[in-house]
């Protein structure tokens, strides 16, 4: 397991930064690399982001080393949302089937946690977002048919899109972590237009299933001082509160959004008009 620390940056900072240190900072690029898990830790609410891609063998991981507990999740909670492949997640020796959109809560004092693939022709490809928890909640599978759906947008403005809540208190709860799924219909090419802020929740969105050649144009920083990040398939973003975050794709694409902070008010958030943007 390899990890890495982000320690966050501010909207004053930004507007300094030229592309390499605006990715640097925000943009996760190295997540999914086979047979290997790939942790990101974040000084941004202290949301780590991990990919795992077993290919041809199980990948077990659960040490705290890295982060000064027992057990990655002493004081963690974590949701894994599989974007790839049927697969197996064994927590603890607690097995649970993922096939492809579903999710799984991991609560928190895990200890030891193994991920497979059923084919290595078709690999699962796990990616993790995990922040602290105050509370022991059961490890429980949100299979893809029990998400929230949410119908958003307008295919004339190009940007209808279906969102799907699997960790949030009405259908999975946690402690403090959400996420969820936001699919785009096809032709459209807008997420979260029009755009908004949420001061008491950071967000990191991760794009998938878009063909190799695609990119999304992501947007953001402070709506008065856009700044724009390429993300291509498998690239995970980080918003933190004072940014906004929305984007537009070359081609069909999916993304995983995961929120933690003050609240689990998926609705506490501050529309941005699209003329206030610049
Ligand atoms: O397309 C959308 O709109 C989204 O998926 C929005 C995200 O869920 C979000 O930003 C939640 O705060
Ligand atoms: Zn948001």
């Amino acid at each position: 397991m390899t990890m890495k620390v982000l320690y966050g940056a501010g909207p004053e900072d930004i507007k300094g930064y030229d592309t390499e240190r605006l990715r640097g900072e925000f943009l996760i690029t190295d997540l999914f690399a086979p047979d290997a898990v790939k942790f990101t830790y974040t000084h941004v609410d202290r949301l780590m982001i991990g990919g795992a891609v077993p290919v041809a063998k199980s990948l077990t991981f659960g040490s705290g080393a890295e982060i000064g507990t027992p057990h990655l999740l002493s004081a963690r909670e974590m949701g894994i949302a599989n974007l790839g492949g049927s697969g197996t997640v064994i927590v603890d020796g607690q097995g649970f089937t993922l096939q492809n959109r579903d999710v799984l809560y991991v609560g928190r004092g895990a200890r030891e946690i193994t991920v497979a693939s059923q084919s290595a022709d078709a690999p699962a490809r796990y990616y993790m977002n995990s922040v602290p928890a105050g509370a022991d909640l059961p490890h429980r599978l949100i299979p893809r048919h029990e998400a929230r759906p949410l119908e958003l947008g307008d295919a004339r403005r190009s940007n209808r899109r279906r969102l799907a809540m699997y960790i949030h208190p009405e259908v999975a709860p946690s402690c403090l972590l959400l996420m969820g799924i936001t699919d785009l219909a096809d032709g459209s090419i807008w997420n979260t237009m029009p755009p908004h802020l949420h001061e008491r929740r950071m967000e990191a969105y991760c794009y998938f299933d878009m063909a190799a050649e695609d990119r999304i144009i992501h947007l953001m920083g402070r709506p008065e001082e856009t700044r724009h990040l390429i993300v291509a398939d498998g690239e995970a973003v980080l918003s933190p509160a004072w940014s906004i975050h929305m984007g537009a794709g070359t081609g069909p694409y999916a993304f995983v959004w995961g929120m933690t902070g003050e609240n689990q008010e998926y609705n506490d958030v501050t529309p941005v008009a699209v003329a206030e943007l610049k």
